[in-house]
Formats: structure tokens, sequence, C-alpha cells
């Protein structure tokens, strides 16, 4: 029997931040072969990827996607245990990736092993796990679905094993996510002398201004299947070492999580409108850089998501509310090609720091995808 929560740890270990691999892909794409998977890395871009399928191709199949990428750990000095020591005390196991998601990739690894080994099916099982869902996105999952394409390799349907659950195992799946926008603001004045306002064009007053409006209000209540898209100031900077110096540039950062009521194309569209305001009424001039990481979107409810709430209500005795809350997903990127559902742990540490997991939870989630499995094969 593959040990899930063993297994948590080992990858724990290997310092995966986005985007270095860190060994953790190396790692299982060993226990894979081991295994019998038909095991390909697939890395773009300098990007690790791994692709790795039990059974035939062109069988019917069910995937698992993931990610073995971490956010970076912050100060290890406010760590209770360091974030790359995978320490396991009192059944519960600390570090970086506990909950997000390297117990979750765990748990799905440990599952389809001994799925496959203990009663194989008629059909497949493919694994996507990229090493770069944190960071740009740009050649991880999408770099391995694309090569699926080039290959005639596909998924019936697919599992993303993010942490879902608020609080309590059992409590929500996720079916859609919100859209991803981050805009890079560059405001560009005048330097000068503080005590000469005049001759100079503050672009820190324009920054703040754009910024602070942008804040002000909220920019919408809500949909029926979104929550309220969400404005946040993740850097403001110009690197002036000097208090009696206007800056000449300033630059900020802003990431906006959107519902269906918006696009990426719109949010820009909007952004530049009031940055071009600001700037002919200041002279400083804003020029933003849009990166849409993804838009909303909503997996319909059909035979897929019913046949996860209901492994997932007999597993765990409630039934998850299907939800589009919280982060973003390497789902929007596999919904283009298959029904996708997100299921894993409970998320309440994730990016935190002393992120840690329950083992018992990485065991009860390794039997729901048992059980998933066993379900989609019947
Ligand atoms: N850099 C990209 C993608 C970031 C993905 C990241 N996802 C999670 O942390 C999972 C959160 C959850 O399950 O709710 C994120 O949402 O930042 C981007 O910024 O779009
Ligand atoms: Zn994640
Ligand atoms: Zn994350």
């Amino acid at each position: 029997m593959t040990d899930a929560a063993d297994l948590t740890a080992r990858l724990i270990r290997c310092p995966s931040v986005t985007p270095d691999e860190g060994g953790a892909l190396t790692l299982l794409a060993d226990m894979l072969t081991a295994a019998g998977f038909e095991v390909t890395r697939v890395d773009r871009g300098g990007t690790p990827n791994l692709f790795a399928r039990w059974g035939p191709k062109g069988a019917r199949t069910l995937g698992f996607n993931g990610h073995t990428d971490v956010v970076p750990p912050g100060d290890p000095g406010s760590w209770t245990h360091p974030p790359f020591s995978g320490h396991v005390k009192d059944g519960t196991i600390w570090g970086r990736g506990a909950t997000d998601m390297k117990s979750g990739v765990a748990a799905f690894v440990a599952a389809s092993i001994d799925f496959v080994t203990e009663t194989p099916p008629d059909g497949a099982v493919i694994l996507t796990i990229t090493g770069d869902e944190e960071g740009p996105s740009r050649d991880g999952t999408i770099a391995i679905l694309d090569w699926m394409e080039t290959q005639g390799e596909r998924m019936d349907a697919c599992i993303v094993g993010e942490p879902s659950n608020p609080t309590r195992m059992g409590e929500m799946m996720k079916t859609g996510r919100r859209g991803s926008a981050t805009f890079r603001i560059r405001a560009t004045g005048v330097q000068g002398h503080v005590a000469y306002p005049h001759r100079a064009k503050n672009p820190l007053h324009a920054l703040t201004r754009f910024l602070a409006d942008l804040i002000a209000a909220p920019l919408d209540q809500g949909t029926e299947h979104f929550d309220p898209s969400g404005v946040q100031i993740t850097s403001v900077d110009c690197g002036n070492p000097a208090s009696n110096v206007v800056p000449e540039t300033a630059r900020a950062v802003v990431n906006i999580r959107f519902n269906d009521l918006h696009s990426g194309e719109s949010l820009t569209q909007d952004l530049t409108r009031r940055a071009r305001a600001i700037g002919d009424e200041t002279g400083v001039a804003l020029d933003i850089e849009a990166d849409i990481s993804g838009e909303a979107f909503l997996t319909e409810p059909g035979p897929f998501v019913d046949l996860v709430r209901d492994v997932v209500a007999r597993e765990t005795g409630q039934v998850p509310v299907l939800s589009t809350s919280g982060g973003t997903s390497d789902a929007r990127f596999v919904k283009d090609h298959c029904p996708v559902v997100e299921f894993g742990l409970v998320g309440r540490f994730m990016h935190q720091v002393d992120e840690r997991v329950p083992v018992a939870q990485i065991h009860q989630l390794k039997t729901i995808y048992q059980r998933i499995l066993e379900r989609f094969f019947e």
C-alpha cells in the first residue's frame, strides 16, 4: 500500500519554490515508473512538467491534475518547524506545500498506484503534474495539455486536487473559478526638489490616487455563481533612497480576481481609461501592462460532478457545496479539454507561515480518490 502521508512529507522536503523543481517531479516520476506508468517529462520553456499514463492510450480515461511548486516560505525564522523539513509531530505534517498542494498530489498518486495495482481497470488513468501553477503558469499544465493533443492523449474527465474545503473535509467542491488579472502600472513624472514641487511632477501622487480610486468601491456585488470581484494592491515601489527628492518614476502591481460580469479585456479597458483621466489631469503618464492569467468559468453540473459529489458525501458524511470561490487554478486550462471538478484538502493554511496538514486528512483524501476511481470504472 502506498503511504500518501509519507509521500507528502518527502515532497515537502523537495524545495520546489516556483520555478525550481527541487527534485519533486523526479521523485514522482521514479515512483510512477516503478508502478507501471508510462512517464514522460513535458518540460517547456524551462518549466518542469510530468505526464504519466497507466493503461492503453485511447481507453476511457480518468485524469488527475496538480502541482508540486510552492509559493516562497517568507522568513523561515517565523516558522515553528523549518518550511522544507516535512516535520511530522502529533499526527500533523508541517511545511510549505503541506496543503497547497503536495498532499493533494501525494493522495492522487498513491490512490492511482494502489488502484491500478490492486484492481487494474478496463481503462486508463492519466496524471498531469506541473512545476508551475503558482507562477506565470504559461508553460505548466497548459504545456502538458498542448503536448497531449499532439500525442492523441485525452482524458474523459479530470479532478484537480487543489485544497477545496474551507474548514472541514467534505464541505466544498470547486466547479469553476473567478478570473485572474495582474496589472503592472508605471507612473512617469518629473524629478525635482521636494521644496520646489512646482518644478516637479510627482508620480507617486498620481499613482496612489489611481490606486485609491480603484479600491474605493467594490467592482460589483457578485453574481449567481460567483463571489464579488476583488482588487488587491500587491506592490507599490519607487526605489527612492532620498527623502528630499521627488522621484521620476514609480510602479505598482494590482491583482484582480473577477467574476463573470467582467473579462480580462473589459478590466484592461476600464483601468486604462482611469489611468488616462488621471494622467490628463496631473501630467504624469500612467502606463499599464496587463497579464490575464484566466477568465472566469463555470462547469455546469453533470454526471461527473454528481459522481464526485456522491463519493465525497459518502466518505465524509457531508454533501459538498459547489463553489467557484477563492483563487484560481489549472482547472481553467483543463476545462477546455474535458469536464473538470476540484476536490482536495482543507486549505485553511495555504500560502501562510506554519502551513500544515493532519495526516488523517491525507489518508481520507486518498480513500476518496480511490472511491472515485472505482466508481468511474464501474
Ligand atoms: N499566477 C497565476 C496563478 C496563481 C494560482 C494560485 N492558485 C492557488 O493558490 C490556489 C488557490 C485556491 O485553491 O483557492 C492563485 O490563485 O493565486 C495567477 O495569479 O493567476
Ligand atoms: Zn495550489
Ligand atoms: Zn497556491
